[in-house]
């Protein structure tokens, strides 16, 4: 078994938005086949791990983070991918994860995840591991944790961890209206199978006008290519939201959509400026933030 170190070491991974969610029907295992494309935007965890007497985990918000959703027992994803990693690579070292949270929680924007991605990266490293595989232990961890790992922008097949990278070479600046009460992925999921109910789905695919835009880096191709099948699912759940989209639109955005299973908003600007602008009009719908993608997946970073 490797030696652990002393030392404490951090990671970070970001947030991911969902440029295109195309969404099948269920297998029989209940997963959903997609085929999505990912984008890692410019809202971070960081994870620190430190070699403790016993395992457990404390979370400390970013401003304007609520951070009252996160378990701080076993069932939080970071603790689970610290333990999975120790438990198939032989470490019997219990480490102290601390979560630094800039991600708004059950938003759709992966935050669980993205925590998890960070601790396989932070705890491999502390181990001295230099494991290959995380991609397959982010697989078993939830469906979004592959991408949380490999970040920049992805397309995501099979129910989402399938994940391989995607030219992107722009620059993309969003605005992010998030609510404190988040939505529940599952619900979400439900929802829209009761949606769709009795209706043929097609299998989802990756629409070329997507992928064209974002190898051409042009803002506005991006703006018209952009689509979530679960939109309609989160906007059952909460009618409340069509109000900040259509807001958002009138105030110039170039675009709005609902962030993967939601309830966060996306509002897609010109610039960062215009970023700055849009966000500003929308203040009184809810936390708005602002960030841009894309940009890298998990890695060690200075404690
Ligand atoms: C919808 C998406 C879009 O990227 O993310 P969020 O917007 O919630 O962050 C993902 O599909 C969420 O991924 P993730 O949150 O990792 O899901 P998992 O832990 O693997 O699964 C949670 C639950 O979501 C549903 N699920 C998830 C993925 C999928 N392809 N089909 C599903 O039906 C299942 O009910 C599953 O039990
Ligand atoms: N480290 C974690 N951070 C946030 N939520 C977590 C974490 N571990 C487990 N959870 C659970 O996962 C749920 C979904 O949170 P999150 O991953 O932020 O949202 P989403 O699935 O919408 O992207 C939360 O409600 C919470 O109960």
């Amino acid at each position: 078994m490797p030696e652990p170190t002393l030392r404490a070491v951090s990671a970070r991974a970001a947030a991911k938005i969902n440029l295109h969610l195309g969404v099948g029907a269920p297998g029989p295992d209940g997963f959903h086949p997609l085929a999505t494309v990912y984008q890692a935007i410019s809202l971070f965890s960081t994870i620190t791990v430190t070699p403790a007497d016993d395992w457990s985990v404390t979370c400390q918000a970013a401003p304007g983070i609520a951070v009252d959703q996160v378990p701080l027992d076993e069932t939080n994803l970071a603790l689970r991918a610290a333990k999975l990693l120790a438990e198939r690579a032989g470490v019997t070292h219990p480490v102290n994860i601390h979560i630094a949270k800039g991600i708004p929680v059950a938003g759709g924007l992966a935050g669980g995840s993205a925590d998890a991605a960070a601790a396989l990266v932070a705890c491999d490293a502390l181990w001295g591991l230099d494991r290959p595989d995380l991609a397959e232990l982010a697989a078993e961890l939830g469906s979004d944790v592959p991408f949380c790992l490999v970040g920049g922008t992805a397309r995501g097949l099979g129910r989402g961890e399938i994940v391989s990278p995607l030219p992107d070479p722009g620059r993309y600046d969003w605005v992010l209206l998030t609510f404190g009460e988040g939505l529940s992925t599952p619900e979400v999921y439900g929802e829209h199978d009761a949606i769709y109910d009795g209706l043929a789905r097609p299998e989802p695919d990756l629409p070329d006008a997507l992928i064209d835009a974002l190898a051409a880096g042009s803002v506005t191709d991006l703006a018209a290519a952009l689509s979530n099948d679960l939109q309609e699912a989160s906007l059952s759940l909460r009618p409340a939201l069509a109000s900040p989209l259509r807001a958002g639109i009138d105030a110039g955005a170039l675009a709005a959509l609902v962030s993967g299973s939601g309830p966060t908003c996306l509002f897609l600007a010109r610039d960062a400026d215009h970023a700055a602008s849009l966000a500003a009009e929308l203040t009184s719908y809810g936390e708005v933030l602002t960030a841009h993608g894309p940009v890298a997946g998990a890695m060690v970073v200075e404690s």
